[in-house]
């Protein structure tokens, strides 16, 4: 399908949408959007307000616009055009979180002319060809509500404020500056020598340095989201599962007197102050396997280490003396991991070594608050205050990579010569990509790809 721009599109939405904006189910309160024209039609035949007041909460009764059989008492808020997400009039009805109340508002409303359930994400798309936000701002409404993390979260926002949508509108402001450097030089020079070629590489150069530092941001929302992996291993009894026990508060595994308690790994969820870690228990690690099952718990255990992002050495404090607890204590420090003590209530006084990242005890519950502190620090480091920001959309960095290869031409087209003919189309081609991003220039069907991965109702 041919690319159309947005000001075509804008004249096609002309139906009034109605959607939960809540899931389904039992609950307090339920939220009901509409956005369209027929808005205050609904607002006249359901509600017999007549000039609704925007923005203000209205306690009213709904009614069914036909049989004005009550439907629920509920708060409802009006948005005038152009004063609403979707720029259009909009409202929003708050009833009892009832799905049997939900369904019937909704199949009154729908009982109107012009009036149907919204499709997915529509209400962020017509907001979109509304100018209310770009294409950008548009795809991360779908992250600010799937985020797992709160650093995926954190970078949601920022690219729902618009971050991202300014450093690709000053990149399309230089090349369009360059390309007026570039006329204006040409129809100087045009009898006299060359054009100042060199000049441009390095301002071409610029540019692409900016867009290839873009494309290393990138980053899927598989990756952004993913779970920090915390992997706590050691020798059998050394107390891992009653530590993984102490940190989650409650008794989820089991604990015993006898080595090799633990025999697969366990995956938990483990809440720290900036975010969501997953912790894993694994079985003992001992020099020697009784049998085939404790070797094959083992080298299970080894593949829990070989997948995490912080490994932590448990080294029973009073056993750490012992050859086998040092030659465990040399290969974690080789490998970058934490060794902690536990058991330090039954430690006495014996020195701790300076190589030792933390001692504890779950049983009487010292330096645990320390531990969720230093794992906070490691696996969520970076503040709210950066900058800096994930690119998480496949679309958007892909059309980078196109306006790389552009200026990659350019380039190649500055070695020989040119005619400023040939520039020029490759400058329009990279101008194409940059807009593209922020949607500028947008296709239906590229929208449609985009909206339909969204929620009903958003
Ligand atoms: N009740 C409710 N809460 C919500 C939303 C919503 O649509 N309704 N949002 C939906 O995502 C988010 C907030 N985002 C919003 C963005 C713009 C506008 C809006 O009405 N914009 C108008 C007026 C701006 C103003 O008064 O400053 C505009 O842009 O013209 C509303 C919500 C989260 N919470
Ligand atoms: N005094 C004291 N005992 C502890 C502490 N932590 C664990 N223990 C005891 O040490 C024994 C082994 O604890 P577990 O948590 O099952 O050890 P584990 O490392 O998971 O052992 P395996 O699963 O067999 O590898 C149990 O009897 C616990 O009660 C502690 O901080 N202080
Ligand atoms: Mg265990």
């Amino acid at each position: 399908m041919g690319k159309i721009t947005f000001e075509v599109m804008k004249k096609t939405v002309e139906q009034t949408i109605v959607a939960p904006a809540t899931p389904h189910g039992t609950s307090a309160l339920a939220v009901i959007r509409v956005s369209g024209p027929e808005t205050r039609s609904i607002l006249r035949k359901m509600f017999h307000c007549e000039s609704p007041t925007p923005r203000m909460a209205t306690l009213a009764v709904a009614r069914h616009p036909e049989t004005q059989k009550k439907l629920d008492s509920l708060l409802y808020i009006f948005y005038a055009a152009p004063n609403s997400y979707t720029g259009e009039d909009s409202l929003e009805l708050f009833p009892h979180g009832n799905p049997l109340i939900v369904r019937s508002l909704i199949d009154a409303m729908c009982s109107l002319e012009n009036v149907r359930i919204a499709y997915r994400g529509e209400y962020t798309k017509r907001a979109f060809l509304n100018g209310k936000m770009d294409l950008v701002q548009a795809e991360s409404v779908a992250d600010v509500i799937h985020s797992q993390t709160l650093s995926a979260l954190d970078n949601a926002h920022k690219l729902l404020s618009g971050k991202f949508s300014k450093d690709v509108h000053e990149l399309a402001h230089k090349l369009k500056d360059i390309s007026a450097r570039i006329e204006l030089e040409v129809d100087f020079v045009e009898e006299e020598a060359d054009p100042d070629f060199a000049g441009w590489k390095d301002r071409f150069s610029e540019i692409q340095e900016k867009v290839k530092d873009l494309i290393r941001h990138f980053k899927n929302s598989g990756a952004i989201n993913k779970k920090p992996r915390i992997v706590l291993y050691g020798a059998p009894n050394a107390g891992k599962s009653s530590l993984l026990n102490a940190l989650l508060k409650e008794n989820r595994v089991l604990v015993s007197d006898i080595p090799g308690t633990t025999r697969d790994f366990i995956e938990v969820s483990l809440p720290l102050p900036s975010g969501e870690a997953t912790l894993i228990d694994t079985a003992g690690i001992a020099e020697v396997a009784q049998n085939a099952l404790d070797e094959r718990s083992m080298e299970k255990s080894v593949e829990a280490i070989e997948s995490a992002d912080l490994a932590i050495c448990l080294v029973d404090a009073t056993q750490a003396n012992t050859a086998e607890a040092q030659k465990q204590i040399a290969e974690a420090k080789e490998k970058g991991h934490w060794i902690v003590y536990s058991k330090i209530d039954l430690a006495g006084n014996a020195p701790i070594p300076s190589d030792v990242t933390l001692t504890l005890s779950s049983k009487a519950g010292t330096g645990l608050s320390e531990l969720v502190q230093m794992l906070d620090k490691a696996l969520f480091p970076e503040g709210e205050t950066s900058d800096e920001y994930w690119i998480t959309s496949e679309r958007e960095c892909a059309a980078l990579r196109e306006a790389d290869a552009g200026l990659d031409r350019i380039q190649t087209l500055l070695d020989t010569n040119p005619a400023v003919e040939l520039i020029a189309f490759e400058l329009r081609s990279v101008a194409n990509s940059l807009a593209e991003i922020v949607g500028e220039i947008s296709s239906e069907d590229v929208l449609q790809t985009i909206f339909n991965g969204f929620c009903i109702g958003k």
